[in-house]
């Protein structure tokens, strides 16, 4: 069975938006169990442009499920981990400016300090996953990591498939089938949807755990868009 992590970050987005606390980002976390979530994903950015530092420990007291934290292993993130101790912590190398993560780590460079931060981290009894592009070599050097999963950055998967492309799914199959004879976990993520995620997960073996926030948040949106517009005009009448 594959996971849903439902990443909320985009409702951090949309609240900050306005200054006031509507949507709330804890009441979400527990609706989104509620309605079956397997997990609650959150990646706390430098600038806390969405989710907040303060957003990470008010639903370490609600998350009632698998809660993962993602974001770059900087001091105050490591901090941040150790002190909430999430069932996972996926480390993703991002610039502090990118507007979204846009590459996986480079596990044959940065073996030493991603092994450090990794021990640290499971010393702690934080599960350790680490975002990776769906290279063989990538996934060679992941495992000397130490990295109990790998997370697979499915951006270009995401891309190539809306395009009709759909042999762009090989190299993450090949890639998982590779973590799991090294003993990691797989698990996927970034523009995953519901155009995508049927045919990533019957062709992609041995995956734990997708998480997913951009394409779910606009897909619910769209999805009640009609239902509350009809809510209004009832009032209106
Ligand atoms: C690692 C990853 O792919 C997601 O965490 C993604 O980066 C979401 O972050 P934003 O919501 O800031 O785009
Ligand atoms: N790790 C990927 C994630 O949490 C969500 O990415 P996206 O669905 O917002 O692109």
């Amino acid at each position: 069975m594959t996971k849903l992590s439902v990443n909320i970050n985009k409702i951090a987005t949309l609240r900050n938006a306005r200054g006031g606390n509507m949507p709330n980002v804890v009441q979400v976390a527990k609706d989104a169990e509620k309605f079956g979530a397997q997990g609650i994903t959150i990646h706390p950015r430098p600038d806390e442009r969405h989710i907040r530092y303060q957003d990470a420990h008010d639903l370490k007291q609600i998350v009632a499920t698998e809660y993962n934290i993602e974001g770059n292993p900087i001091d105050k993130f490591l901090e941040l981990v150790l002190e909430l101790k999430p069932t996972q912590a996926t480390l993703v190398p991002d610039a502090v400016d990118a507007i979204t993560s846009n590459a996986g780590w480079d596990t044959v460079k940065h073996e030493g300090y991603l092994k450090e931060i990794i021990s640290e981290l499971k010393r702690n009894g934080i599960r350790t996953s680490i975002f990776v592009d769906p290279s063989l070599e990538m996934i060679e050097g992941a495992a000397k990591t130490g990295a109990d999963r790998i997370e697979l950055y499915t951006e270009a998967f995401a891309h190539q498939y809306s395009l009709g492309n759909t042999t762009a799914v090989q190299p993450y199959a090949q890639c998982a089938t590779l973590a799991n004879k090294l003993g990691l976990g797989v698990n996927a993520g970034h523009d995953l949807s519901l155009h995508n995620i049927q045919f990533f997960k019957e062709n992609v073996p041995h995956l734990l755990e997708v998480s997913i926030g951009h394409a779910l948040i606009c897909e619910a949106i769209y999805q009640g868009l009609e239902q509350v517009i009809q809510h209004y005009l009832t009032k209106l009448k």
